[in-house]
């Protein structure tokens, strides 16, 4: 059995990244991988402007009025946003500004309106003697490219796009991104006891989920899915099924038939029409994971446990592919946090584990992490309890009430 670490390695190394690239407009663009370095070409912002509404001042000119009481100030002009004031700021006057507006010729603090008091034509204002003594040069400006700066990398190559990322990109002009062209997954799960979900279910059947968990996930890295539905426990039409999909697709994903018994034929159909690279690994659920290659198709056999499909899916297969799309490293690892475990357990070592957990906040208002009832991987409302997985390391033997374990919420994981 190969740990998860080494095996996920060997596969990113023997997984060329997806060359397909192409241009998409910034709205297609969330959640697609980024091709390209994105390099500012403008100070965000362009010029030195006003963080708040309020007025300009020349602290020159203050420093020359009297030193004791309020200070009156005539005002000078107005600069809004889009529609600055030009020239200088007139000696010994303010200029009345909105937040954004370019900051005036001359100008080096903007007091907050709150601060002043304004006679009723608005021609000039009072301020108080503390606030005269608060002011300091730069008080409530923004200067140019004090959020980005012209020529350097917004955006590196390899980013998952989020949000603030396609916004970004706007910020800077962009108007489209080069990105990964979605890999096409065919998707299929196997198994003579499932019934298709729409239809009767037989005596001692049970309902294909594992598709359903496939697809979504598959779909939540940006990945074009067809759906190839259920297929038997029969060589021929697996070899066919697997043989058609490799033509036409970049990866395929199965679920089932890849552990030991007669009806597990994944590994011996990919066998006989293309290759098999590793399949058994040291994890808990998920360990008869398979890895192989028809043609230029990357095949996943997920083992059959509905619990299974989604660890070994979550950790295995959608960094494999999100690897494969150009992500950069920490845009295809887990997000994990220790905290202090709300239970005891001892386990037999050799073989890294997922609990399915939840953070609990226990009487001393501490946040601790839970474990669901059961560890089997066959319960799959483990996972919809869950709002998190529990990680214990390949050699831990124990947990103690309050030791600290691995937390990885499955916000971390990139298939959420
Ligand atoms: N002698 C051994 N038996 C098993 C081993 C082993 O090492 N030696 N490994 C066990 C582990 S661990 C797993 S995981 C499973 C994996 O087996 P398969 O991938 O071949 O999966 P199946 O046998 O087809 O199914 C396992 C289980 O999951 C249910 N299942 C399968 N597909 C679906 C689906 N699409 N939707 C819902 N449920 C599904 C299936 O009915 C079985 O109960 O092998 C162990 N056995
Ligand atoms: O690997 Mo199996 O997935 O432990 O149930």
């Amino acid at each position: 059995m190969t740990p998860i670490h080494v095996a996920l390695a060997l596969a990113c190394k023997q997984t060329p990244v997806f060359a397909a690239t192409r241009t998409r407009s910034l709205t297609d663009c969330y959640g697609a991988i980024l091709r390209e370095d994105v390099i500012a070409a403008v100070n965000v912002p362009s010029v030195d402007n006003s963080a708040m509404d309020g007025y300009a001042l020349r602290l020159d000119d203050i420093a020359a009025m009297p030193d004791t009481g309020p200070l009156s100030i005539p005002v000078g002009g107005v600069s809004l946003a889009g529609h600055p004031f030009e020239g200088n700021i007139p000696v010994g006057r303010a200029i009345r500004i909105a937040t954004g507006a370019a900051i005036p010729a001359g100008g080096d603090a903007v007091i907050i309106q709150e601060n002043v008091t304004v006679n009723a034509d608005e021609s000039e204002i009072r301020i108080e003697r503390d606030a005269v003594n608060r002011l300091r040069r730069g008080d409530n400006i923004r200067r140019a490219g004090e959020d980005v700066k012209a020529g350097t990398v917004v955006l590196a190559a390899g980013k998952r796009l989020r949000p603030q990322d396609v916004a970004v990109a706007a910020g800077q002009g962009k108007d489209s991104l080069v990105v990964t062209q979605p890999l096409r997954v065919a998707v299929f799960s196997t198994g003579d006891e499932l019934a298709v979900p729409g239809g009767a279910l037989p005596p001692g059947g049970i309902y294909d989920s594992n598709r359903f968990a496939m697809i979504g996930m598959m779909r939540a890295i940006g990945c074009e899915v067809t759906d190839l539905g259920l297929l038997r426990d029969d060589f021929d039409v697996l070899q066919t099924a697997l043989g058609d999909a490799a033509q036409n697709h970049d990866v395929i994903l199965t679920s089932g038939g890849v552990s030991v018994g007669k009806a597990d034929l994944l590994k011996p159909v990919v066998d006989s029409i293309g290759e098999i690279h590793a399949w058994k690994l040291a994890i808990k659920p998920g360990k008869p994971l398979m890895r192989g290659k028809i043609g230029n198709c990357l095949v996943l056999g997920l083992p059959g446990n509905p619990v299974s499909v989604m660890v070994s899916g979550l950790l295995f297969a959608v960094p494999l592919l999100l690897h494969m799309m150009g992500a950069r490293g920490e845009d295809c690892t887990a997000v994990r946090f220790n905290v202090p475990a709300g239970f005891a357990l001892k386990r037999g070592t050799g073989r890294r584990e997922w609990l399915r957990a939840r953070l609990h906040r226990n009487g001393n208002g501490e946040l601790v992490a839970l474990p669901f009832r059961s560890s089997s991987s066959g319960v799959l409302s483990s996972m919809v309890w869950a709002e998190g997985l529990i990680e214990l390391a390949e050699d831990r033997a124990s947990v103690g009430q309050g030791d600290l374990v691995e937390y990885i919420p499955f916000a971390g994981l990139q298939a959420f």
